[in-house]
Parts: structure tokens; sequence; C-alpha cells
């Protein structure tokens, strides 16, 4: 008989679930969010949104093609911890270098498997998300990795849960920005965008540049005027993780930026946008995260297959004097998936259209911007007069 090292997963609503250690042996604790993509785990991993989550994935055979160098949307995986019902050991795909666990263990991600995640989903669902905490036995009893955690054990564990901070009104994009500005090499000249770094994944830089963007990365702190000094041809807001109420240097830079710049904003980049013009933003009970979320387009009408990863939703009709107008609408529970400014060359979704992984039925969008781009250089006056032109906007 194979056994295997115990683990447990403890909710702060006092639920514990027993299962098997995977990964980096210690304990972590996080919000628990699922996930029901049926492959790419590795991009999930090392998406810089999901920093502070553990996240449950509902596919419950995880691991089979293993880890890719050319896989990764960061430098390292952001997730707190991770959550299967069966991770495999092994793999088979060319492309890879390590196991899914190899990959776990050399950077520290603590992961419990064996567990029903298909119960823990239907408690987030019903219930929201929630903090919890991943605990290997070999952490605390080296000397017996195989035993069960006794009840107070696990009691201890659920508090830690309750005690860890709230991910809602934290600012964690100056935990994933870049330090230092650095450009993004392309082989041809191309429009020179101000990428805004919140938590950006590398594929929708790969997406930028394909259509003739050259992003400058900037940290998340950089001022309007700082922008500026760059004489970019646009602005892109990107993705991250938090509660995006949180970064207000963030809102009021792209506030002072709106309407002198084409600008395209993805997920916590698009709820900047939101609140930048005065909007609101709230916590969704359990978010989006997935990629098969269906959205419709309303502008073509066009219904949309999509990835998605957020916790939050702009609040449309917060935002005063109609400023942002809906372009795209989830079909699932009509939340806001895009808007597009009423007057500027401004336009953000919810969603992710550079998918990775997921469908690519939004790559349009990067499209979209590289022809907003060159309509505004192409128009004359100062750039208030050309955003005002009123011919770029929905
Ligand atoms: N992928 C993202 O950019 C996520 C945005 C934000 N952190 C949310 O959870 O809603």
């Amino acid at each position: 008989m194979i056994r295997k090292e115990r683990a447990v997963l403890a909710l702060e609503d006092g639920t514990v679930y027993r299962g098997y250690a995977f990964g980096h042996r210690g304990e972590t604790v996080g919000e628990v969010v699922f996930n029901t993509s049926m492959t790419g785990y590795q991009e999930i991993m090392t998406d810089p949104s999901y920093n502070g989550q553990i996240v449950t994935m509902t596919y419950p055979h995880i691991g089979n093609y293993g880890v890719a160098i050319y896989d990764m949307e960061s430098n390292k995986p952001f997730v707190r911890g991770f959550i299967g019902r069966e991770f495999s050991e092994g793999f088979s795909n060319y492309r890879a270098q390590e196991s899914l666990e190899s990959f776990m263990k050399g950077h520290g991600v603590v992961s419990i498997q064996g567990i029903d995640t298909r119960a823990l989903v239907r408690r987030l669902r019903e219930g929201g998300v929630v903090k919890g905490v991943v605990a290997h036995r070999s952490h605390t009893h080296p000397e017996d990795p195989y035993g069960e955690f006794s009840v107070e054990e696990e009691q201890a564990l659920v508090q830690r849960a309750l005690r860890h901070e709230d991910i809602d009104g934290r600012d964690m994009t100056q935990e994933v920005t870049t330090a230092l500005p650095y450009a993004f090499p392309t082989l041809k000249h191309g429009k020179r965008v101000v990428l805004m770094d919140f938590g950006i994944k590398h594929t929708i830089i790969e997406r930028l540049a394909e259509v003739g963007i050259e992003p400058i990365v900037v940290p998340a702190q950089t001022t309007a005027a700082q922008v500026m000094a760059l004489q970019p041809h646009g602005l892109f807001l990107s993705n991250g993780p938090g509660d995006p109420a949180a970064p207000t240097y963030a809102h009021r830079t792209a506030w002072e930026l709106m309407g002198l710049l084409p600008t395209f904003g993805i997920c916590l980049g698009h709820q900047i946008l939101g609140l930048a013009a005065g909007g609101q933003t709230f916590k969704m009970k359990f978010g989006h995260r997935g990629g098969n979320q269906p959205v419709k387009n309303l502008l073509t009408g066009n219904v949309e297959i999509t990835a998605q990863n957020h916790g939050y939703a702009v609040d449309l009709s917060s935002i005063p004097n109609g400023e942002f107008v809906a372009t795209h609408l989830n079909l699932n529970d009509q939340t806001l998936e895009g808007m597009a400014h009423s007057r500027y060359p401004v336009f953000s979704v919810q969603y992710h259209p550079e998918a990775s992984p997921g469908p690519h039925d939004s790559r349009y969008l990067f499209d979209r911007f590289i022809e907003e781009i060159n309509a505004f250089e192409g128009a004359t006056g100062t750039p208030v007069e050309k955003a005002l032109s009123g011919k770029y906007g929905v």
C-alpha cells in the first residue's frame, strides 16, 4: 500500500476537508476561489492577478502535460496555494521540462489533492468565497506525516484562516508591479504604448506586440506627467490582483490621462477606468474564473466565449454623467464585461481577450486598439481636441 502524506484545507467558516499533501511541504493561507478551466493550470498559477488566492481547479485531473517554460504568464507562480481532486505525478508532453509537482516544489507552492472539490465549489458558490488554510501534516509533524490532524489542530487552522487579512480593501498591485520601467523589444518599429503594470500577464504584451505596439512597461505608481513625458501614442492599463478600489494613485493617473491618449484597459485596468471616472466597484459572490464565460458584445450582437479571472465588477450606473457606456455584458449574471467612453477613444473589458488559456473570440480588441491609436495620430489639434472630435467614440 502506498502511504500518502496527509493535508487539510480548513476554511474560515469551520469546514475542514481532509486530503493529501502535494507540492511544496508547508502551510499557506489565502482566499479560496475556483477556476473552471479544463487546461491552463500553469498560466493560472503564474497569472499575478491570483496573488493572495488559493485556487481550486474544478476539472478533476490536473498536471498531465507538465510545465513548460514557454507557458509562463510571469516569472513565478503567484497563487498562494493550489487545490485539485487529483494531480498527475508524471507528465507527457514534448514541450514540457518538468512535472507540476517539481514546479510547485521549486516555487514553494503548497497544495492539496484528494479532497471533494465538487463539494468545496458548491460551498463557494452558495456562500461566496472564503479564506482558508492548506496545511501539510509533514510541516508540523515531520516524525509522522501519515497521521491525522487532531480536532484541536484543525480548529486552530480554522482560526488562522479567520484571522487572515481580507483581500477586500487591500492594494496588492504594489506587491506585483515592476520595480523599474522596461521596454519590450519588437522586431518592427511600432507604436509606443505606456503599459501601466498592475500585475501584467506576458500574453497581453505579446498580443499588443503582434498588432504593432511597442509597450513600455511602467510601475503602478507612475504619474500622468511621467507617462506623458514618454511621449506615447497610447495607454494600456493591465490586469492585476486585489481590490481595484485600493490603488487610488492609479485612479488618479487614469483620470488625469483620460482623453489625452487612446486607452485600453483589461480586467483590473477596466475597473480602474470605472473608478477614475467616479464610479464604484463591488465584490462579487464568487467571481468569474474559467475559460468559457459567455459575453454578449452589445455593439455587434455577437456572443463571445471568454476567459475570465476576476472577483470584482464595475457598477456602470455609479459612473456619473453617463461618461462610460456598456459594450459587453456577461450572459450568466448580466454583470458589466466591457465599456467605452462616450466621447474619448477609451475602452475596456473585464474579461481576458488575450485568453491564455481560453478561446480566441475576443482578439479583435487588440486590432481595435491599434486602429484607435492610428486614427488619433492622424487627427489634427491638441490631444483633447482630437479625443473630442467624436470620431473615435462608440
Ligand atoms: N484579472 C484581474 O485583473 C483581476 C482584477 C481584480 N483583482 C478582481 O479580482 O476583480
